[in-house]
């Protein structure tokens, strides 16, 4: 069983501060690390590949220090997000290079292969692989040397639905068979579908852990913004006052902008309001949706 402890571990760049004061523990299975970019997310997974040393703090998996540790280097595998492969190679060639800079065969290049299921396609130069071929081929290379731990800086992106499917079967398959797996991604729903377990971070810091109902209902209970517009704005922004779900209404020129308190019970509401009243809504639009503004208030930061 691999265990990664990361312990109060910071890392800047010169005076850019990526990921700040970071405590977490990952176990087996597959935990996606969630966030939007720049949060310091591929840092983290660097620093837990042994491939960055921590400014402050600690990274140990199974209590041994990470950082140039090379018997600890041998049981983990990282999925760098750069394409990072020769298009010139075949996949074959590309497995077994990574096969052999860990001193194995043949049967290690073969056996990884099978297990992304790219037997079929394996004599074909990389450069003429599918974004999700060579995402697998990836992946195989990170698995030659049967690592206990796979860390994956966001392997989804840019699929097609079908390869992500696909990837993402592989990388539950490969969470169940008891290996500790950590991917990166923005796409809350994306790290729902295969991930038990979420750390959300945000401007380099942790900003929650959970399953994805925890993290799904912590972003759903925080106050909403909505804009409003009717046929009737004033009646429907004075029922809307005298109503518990709303924490304040103002008039703008786009329509009402309505702050409500308790999500649930407004998207409930308003429609019933509004047929009671007989106004017609015409937009009721979230204002402040955008990603960067739930991982904040996630964060606590606003
Ligand atoms: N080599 C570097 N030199 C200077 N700053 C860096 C370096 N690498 C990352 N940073 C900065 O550190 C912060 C965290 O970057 P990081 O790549 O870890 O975030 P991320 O969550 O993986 O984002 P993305 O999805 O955009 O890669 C960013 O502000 C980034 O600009």
């Amino acid at each position: 069983m691999s265990v990664i402890e990361i312990r109060q571990v910071s890392r800047w760049y010169g005076n850019v501060v990526a990921v700040n004061d970071v405590t977490m523990t990952i176990g087996p299975g597959v935990t996606g690390l969630l966030g939007p970019n720049g949060a310091g997310k591929s840092t983290l997974l660097h620093l837990m590949a042994g491939f960055l040393q921590p400014s402050g703090g600690t990274a140990t998996l199974d209590a041994k220090p990470i950082w140039k540790n090379h018997d600890v280097y041998r049981t983990i595998g990282l999925v760098p997000e750069k394409e990072g492969v020769y298009g010139f190679l075949t996949g074959w060639q590309f497995v077994q290079s990574a096969a052999r800079l860990h001193g194995l065969g043949d049967d290690a290049a073969e056996r990884a292969i099978a297990q992304v299921d790219m037997a079929a396609a394996q004599d074909r130069r990389i450069e003429t692989y599918s974004k999700g071929m060579r995402q697998r081929i990836k992946v195989a290379g990170a698995l030659v040397h049967e690592p206990s731990v796979l860390l994956l800086d966001e392997p989804f992106n840019g699929m097609d639905p079908r390869q992500r499917l696909h990837l993402m079967d592989l990388v539950r398959q490969l969470g169940a068979s008891g290996r500790t797996v950590v991917f990166s991604s923005h796409i809350l729903e994306e790290v729902e579908r295969v991930a038990q377990q979420i750390e959300v971070m945000v401007a380099g810091r942790h900003a929650a852990s959970g399953d994805y109902r925890e993290i799904r209902r912590r972003m759903t209970d925080r106050p909403h913004l909505f804009r409003v517009r009717s046929s009737d704005d004033r009646r429907l922004a004075a029922a809307l006052i005298a109503d518990t779900a709303s924490g304040g209404v103002s008039f703008t020129p786009q329509g009402l902008e309505v702050r409500t308190v308790d999500f649930r019970r407004f998207t409930h509401q308003l429609p019933r309001l509004a047929r009671d009243l007989g106004v017609r809504l015409w937009q009721v639009s979230p204002t402040d949706e955008d990603l960067e503004s739930v991982f904040s208030y996630l964060s606590g930061r606003s």
